[in-house]
Formats: C-alpha cells, sequence, structure tokens
C-alpha cells in the first residue's frame, strides 16, 4: 500500500486548514447562532469582542487531526483507486481512470473521513462558539478551556456518543461530495492538460479551487445540519435526531436556513483547496 498518500495528504491538508480557518469559525457562528445580520455583522463584532484570536478558536485541534483526517482522505482515495483500475498515482496520466471509478473512490475516502473527522470537528465547532473574549479579567469565564477540557467535558455529561454527534449528517455531507470533489479535480486537470503530461501548477490550483468550490456548495445543506447537531446537547437536547432537526429548522427559517454559510464555504473553499491539492501533487512529484 503507497503510504506517499497518506503523508502528502497529511501535510496538505494542514496548508489549507490554517489558509481557511477564520472564514470556518464565522460560517459555524452564522450557521448556529441567530445573533449575526450578516457576514460583515459576525465579522466585526468577532474582531471587536475577541480581537483576531477570536478567528482562529478551535484551530489547534483540527491542526494536530488533520495528520489523520486528510491522510485517511486522500491515501483511501488512492488506494481505493489502485484497487479498482491497478494504476499507482504516477501512472494515472497515462492510463486515466474513469469517473464512475474516481467517484467511488472520492465516497469511499469520504465516507472514512467523516468517521474519523467526527469527534475532531464536533469539539472544533464547540470551541468556535464560545464567543467570550480570552483572558480579559472580569468577563466571563467560556465554558470550555480548551479542546482538552471540552473532550472531557463532552465524555462526562453527554457519554462517548456525545462526542459522535451529528455524526450521520457529517457522513451524508462527505460521502458524495468527495465523490464530486475528486472528479470535478480531475475532469478540469484533464481539460485543461495535453494528453499524458501533468498538469501544470495553475491548472492544479484553479481545479482544486473549484472542485473545493463545487463540493462545498453542495454540501452546505448537511453542514448546515451537522453544526446545529453538533451544537445540541450543549444546553439540553432540542432536536430528536437528524430528521427532526431538519424539520424544525425548516419549519423555523425556511428553505434558507439550508444555504446559511454557503457564501463563505464557497469564499473558502478556493484558496483551501487550491493550496491543498497544489501541496499533495508537489509532494507526490518530489517522492515520485
Ligand atoms: C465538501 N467537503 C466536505 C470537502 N470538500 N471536503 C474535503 C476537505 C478539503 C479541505 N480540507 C476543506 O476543508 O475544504
Amino acid at each position: 500500500m503507497p503510504v506517499e498518500e497518506f503523508v502528502a495528504g497529511w501535510i496538505s491538508g494542514a496548508v489549507g486548514l490554517v489558509l481557511g480557518h477564520p472564514f470556518d469559525t464565522i460560517k459555524v457562528r452564522l450557521q448556529t447562532q441567530n445573533t449575526y445580520q450578516g457576514i460583515v455583522d459576525c465579522i466585526l463584532k468577532t474582531y471587536r469582542h475577541e480581537s483576531v484570536l477570536g478567528f482562529f478558536k478551535g484551530m489547534s485541534f483540527p491542526i494536530a487531526s488533520v495528520a489523520l483526517v486528510n491522510s485517511v482522505l486522500f491515501g483511501v482515495y488512492s488506494n481505493t483507486l489502485l484497487a479498482l483500475t491497478a494504476t499507482s498515482h504516477q501512472e494515472r496520466r497515462a492510463q486515466p481512470p474513469s469517473y464512475t471509478n474516481i467517484f467511488i473512490a472520492g465516497c469511499t475516502g469520504g465516507l472514512l473521513q467523516a468517521y474519523s473527522l467526527a469527534p475532531f470537528d464536533l469539539i472544533k465547532v464547540r470551541l468556535q462558539n464560545q464567543t467570550e473574549p480570552r483572558m480579559q479579567i472580569g468577563s466571563s469565564e467560556p465554558r470550555y478551556r480548551g479542546p482538552v477540557h471540552c473532550a472531557a467535558s463532552i465524555l462526562r455529561e453527554e457519554g462517548p456518543q456525545g462526542l459522535f454527534r451529528g455524526s450521520w449528517a457529517l457522513v451524508l455531507r462527505d460521502t458524495p461530495t468527495l465523490g464530486m470533489y475528486f472528479v470535478t479535480y480531475e475532469g478540469l486537470c484533464r481539460k485543461y492538460t495535453p494528453e499524458g503530461q501533468n498538469p501544470s501548477s495553475a491548472t492544479v490550483l484553479v481545479a482544486g479551487g473549484f472542485a473545493g468550490i463545487a463540493s462545498w456548495i453542495t454540501a452546505t445543506p448537511f453542514d448546515v445540519i451537522k453544526s446545529r447537531m453538533q451544537m445540541d446537547g450543549l444546553k439540553g437536547r432540542k432536536y430528536q435526531g437528524m430528521l427532526d432537526c431538519m424539520a424544525s429548522s425548516f419549519q423555523q427559517e425556511g428553505i434558507r436556513v439550508f444555504f446559511k454559510g454557503m457564501t463563505l464555504n464557497s469564499a473558502r473553499a478556493f484558496p483551501v483547496n487550491a493550496a491543498t491539492f497544489l501541496s499533495y501533487e508537489y509532494l507526490l512529484s518530489l517522492w515520485r
């Protein structure tokens, strides 16, 4: 089993994560709190109340976990393609796999990624939603003192299953959309690359960026439900389950609720995934 894909997936994921985290914090707050009037209002309030540090809340745990999560995604994707087509990453330019096989491999990577991501993502969302400014004498103490305290509190108060709250919505968000992510990336690379050659850096950047946008636009409805399910349980249970969360969100806020955070998801997706694919392809070319 080629391990380079796992390592390249880890490093490229970390690069993308740091670039995209401020967008992600604003998006999570807009999806789960109804106190903001829009993107600009949320950015201004976060900055005034919590300084620039507010945008980076909840980032330490994803940085630690991106090794696992992104290497699972890229490693499983590439090794599933190897099993389906008997071609390694290097051979795939000369013998391009079918889009059906790329889709199946992407969905498999997405499914396994979702399971490894679930507890880390839940802790990230809980920390991102803490709006108390850090280290100010006299200000109220945030509920969680950091990722480890957050994980321990969830385990104590909500049990081990509490760490997997929202994981069904996460699986539904990531499985089909990651199939689409790799199909879009490969499709654009092939369209703008002469046959048998490797795509240029510019092509990789653009194809990666658009793959990110396409997948995040389609992922947004389940992303909203996932974030709400993850916040449920903090102050008692509001939803009976995923379907109840979908129905009551729809009843209270209309169809618009499923598109909350879509603009930010798309704006974040381009730079994050352009950087992710560029570093992934670059690292694999170094080890060839
Ligand atoms: C639509 N979804 C869930 C994705 N495209 N996921 C792939 C993750 C890529 C990158 N780390 C990111 O956060 O955009």
